[in-house]
């Protein structure tokens, strides 16, 4: 289980990007990756076992990498550090221990459980207080829940008919960098093996079956927020965009470890996935994969199978890293994103969706105005509210003066506040390996001791923080 690397030697550009792998691989002290210059017979064997349309038509001037799932990554030599994150990925990565498992079923999946049983084929049988309060716990102490025979079949029978005739106008998931790339930038983004799922939003919610799922889960939503445990935290959850119908067609096709809402201002609180399909079993991959707090954190939490009619809710937040594992055969997922009004009235485009009611519904068929103003932090803003229409487009100086009213930050400022010394240090380091500079020296200057002996094992991608707590291998458990 390897990481084929296939690089053109007579490169400098490839050189300098096989450089920082190498140097890499040695401070992970994991044999990761197996390197075949190009051309030679190594570099060709791998280049055999490349379906043909994955397959690059010449190596000049390029790194290209096959992963252990048979996903090929090309161009590396213009992002290492893409690869570099999938051997730290590699390294780092650790399974839950059997006590974890244990701990993890205890609270969140065998109590749901027991309520699905108990409630003998009854439709919504996760409405009843004891089930909900369960979810909530289950959320509140683990970030996450899941129900099985969520939908009536029938519902589940028109959605998945839904996605078939849609299939044809899916277009690629984006991810966070597509909203900053244009042209071709944006179509590179957008072919990138990191997403890689097709997608189409019901923002009307009229295909067939989404009125009804739609329904069920605001009601399920509307349960949690009378739970305790889950009450205060979605207090301001009355909006919900389009349902987003994903279909990941095989071929090793992933999304790779993400949070949904990075920076926590894009005003998603909850995501919740409902999973279409029929007699899947392990061989088929496509778990969603749920770790620990935290994107540096390579502790996996759970595995989830996404099985026909299986509903799974989670924080949207830091607290929920996931990544959907290579797919071998088609996967569906519905998704919905149920958002905080008070979080989206602080920065510009969240603000702005609260007034395109064909983007953002208000849930379980509440007041638009009235939970406008309840998302409020006071009365200067509500007043400001409750003069605005409820379904407008903004020019810039009404922009600018709700951007004075509601102390909008940009996604750059928060960035920036988020950002760590060590996070710039690397980037730094890395920008130096890449001109030229050798790897460790680059590394040593930016990054005090960092790299040093007993630190070398520390992520670079993830955030570095001091005294990272890694996760120990399960074999490593008294
Ligand atoms: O399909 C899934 O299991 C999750 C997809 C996901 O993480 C996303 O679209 O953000
Ligand atoms: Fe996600």
């Amino acid at each position: 289980m390897v990481i084929h690397v296939l690089y053109d030697a007579c490169c400098p550009t490839c050189l300098r990007a096989i450089q920082l792998v190498t140097f890499r691989e040695d401070t992970l002290k994991a044999a990761t990756t197996e390197l075949h210059p190009w051309p030679s017979a190594g570099a060709e064997e791998v280049l055999r076992g490349m379906a043909f349309g994955e397959r690059p038509a010449s190596l000049r001037g390029r790194v290209w990498a096959k992963l252990s799932s048979g996903l090929v990554l090309p161009n590396c030599q213009e992002d290492p550090m893409r690869l570099i994150y999938e051997m730290e990925y590699m390294a780092f990565v650790r399974l839950p221990t059997p006590q974890i498992r244990a701990h993890v079923d205890e609270i969140v999946v065998l109590p749901l459980e027991r309520a699905r049983q108990d409630a003998k084929g009854r439709a919504r049988w996760w409405s009843s207080p004891s089930a909900l309060r369960s979810a909530a716990r289950a959320l509140a102490s683990q970030h996450f829940a899941v129900f099985d025979d969520f939908l009536p079949e029938a519902t589940c029978e028109a959605l998945a008919a839904s996605a078939r005739s849609a299939r044809p106008e899916m277009q690629r998931g984006a991810t966070g960098a597509a909203s900053k790339a244009t042209g071709t930038d944006l179509a590179k983004v957008l072919n990138e093996p990191s997403r890689g799922d097709v997608v189409k939003f019901c923002d009307d919610g009229k295909m067939s079956g989404c009125p009804e799922l739609l329904d069920a889960l605001d009601a399920l939503v509307e349960g949690l927020q009378g739970c305790e445990e889950t009450r205060q935290r979605l207090r301001c959850v009355d909006w919900a965009n389009g349902a987003m119908f994903a279909i990941y067609p095989g071929n090793a096709s992933r999304y790779i470890k993400h949070v949904d809402n990075t920076l926590g201002t894009d005003g998603r609180c909850l995501t919740a996935v409902l999973y279409l399909n029929r007699d899947w079993t392990k061989q088929h991959g496509g778990s969603l994969r749920l770790f620990e707090p935290g994107m540096q954190n390579c502790q996996v939490k759970r595995d989830v199978e996404p099985i026909w009619n299986r509903l799974v809710v989670f924080w949207s937040t830091q607290e929920v890293p996931h990544e959907v594992m290579a797919c071998y055969k088609d996967r569906l997922a519905i998704s919905v994103w149920f958002l905080c009004g008070a979080q989206s009235l602080r920065s510009r485009e969240p603000f702005t969706r609260l007034f395109r009611p064909e983007k953002l519904r208000c849930i379980a068929g509440r007041d638009r105005r009235q939970r406008l103003l309840h998302a409020a932090a006071n009365q200067n803003e509500r007043e400001a509210l409750a003069q605005l229409p409820l379904d407008c487009t903004f020019t810039q100086q009404q922009l600018s003066e709700q951007a004075r009213i509601f102390h909008w930050r940009t996604e750059e400022d928060v960035q920036k506040d988020q950002d760590t010394e060590q996070d710039l240090a690397i980037r730094t380091a890395v920008a130096k390996a890449l001109q030229g500079v050798p790897a460790a020296e680059a590394f040593q200057a930016a990054v005090p001791d960092k790299m040093q002996s007993a630190k070398c094992s520390l992520p670079l991608r993830f955030e570095l923080v001091e005294d990272f707590p890694l996760p120990r291998r399960p074999q490593d458990d008294p």
